[in-house]
């Protein structure tokens, strides 16, 4: 299985996924200056009004929340997207104490962490494995965090991680709607790339969100209780620094909303 270890991490995935070394990798580091500010490219719209998630979990690699993804209840719209784009999960990224965790970079900076709005087109495909292993299947909105003052909401995440410290371990987490994560401004950075974990399917159109949300350093630290192992498992690795380094872009166009 893959990790984020010496020996079981993003410089050893091209072996089992040789994708890896594709031509839409992601994460990238954006440079600002030579995105190209496209007029046609309108707003996000996000309808995650009746929120519909139903449990936060443990992967072994990463804090999830899914989404009931049966109807378009929770849908991304708007901007690169042609169609409406269901809601499946959110998951974050994010680093050591007092080093950084995010997967883009923004002119060679990390920040502190990244969250991921993982949405699929359930137009053109009839379900989420099907649209993650096919080109602009999936949306990915990212979202870099930022430490500073404390988030007002994301205690509602965080006080739900001491119950999924352990790989495989799931709870209930109903009525979450991610909206109140979210900045003021979703003026935003686009580009065609891949899952930045293994399988890496070339499959994501990125949304890159410009301002980061502020969390404060103790809220931040609540992710590093989590453990990559097992409750049954002896070691207990501490779950951080699950993030991959940015890719090449070979040739890609960055858009810019404005
Ligand atoms: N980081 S990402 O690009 O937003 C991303 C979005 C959706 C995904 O499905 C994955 N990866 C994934 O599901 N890998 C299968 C095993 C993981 C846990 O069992 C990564
Ligand atoms: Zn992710």
């Amino acid at each position: 299985q893959w990790g984020y270890g010496k020996d079981d991490g993003p410089s050893a995935w091209n072996t089992n996924y040789p994708v890896a070394d594709g031509d839409r990798q992601s994460p990238i580091d954006i440079l600002p200056h030579q995105a190209r500010h496209d007029p046609n490219l309108g707003p996000i719209v996000l309808n995650y009004d009746r929120c519909t998630s139903i449990n936060i979990a443990n992967n072994g690699h990463s804090v999830v929340v899914e989404f009931e993804d049966s109807d378009d209840r929770s849908v991304i719209q708007g901007g690169p997207l042609d169609n409406p784009y269901r809601l499946k999960q959110f998951h974050f990224h994010w680093g050591g104490k007092g080093c950084h965790g995010s997967e883009h970079t923004v002119e060679g900076n990390s920040y502190a962490s990244e969250l991921h709005l993982v949405h699929w087109n359930a137009v053109k495909f009839k379900t989420f494995g099907e649209a993650a292993s096919t080109s602009d299947g999936l949306a990915v909105l990212g979202i870099f965090l930022e430490t500073g003052d404390e988030h007002r909401w994301l205690h509602m995440i965080t006080d739900a991680l001491y119950t999924v410290k352990f790989k495989g371990s799931v709870t209930d987490f109903k009525g979450f709607n991610p909206k109140c994560l979210l900045p003021s401004s979703l003026h935003y950075w686009t580009y065609l790339g891949s899952l930045t974990t293994p399988p890496l399917h070339e499959s994501v159109i990125w949304i890159v969100v410009k301002e980061p949300m502020i969390v404060s350093e103790k809220q931040l630290g609540k992710f590093r209780t989590l453990v990559f192992t097992g409750e049954e498992e002896d070691e207990r690795t501490r779950m951080e620094n699950n993030f991959r380094p940015p890719q090449l872009l070979k040739g890609r166009t960055v858009r810019s909303s404005n």
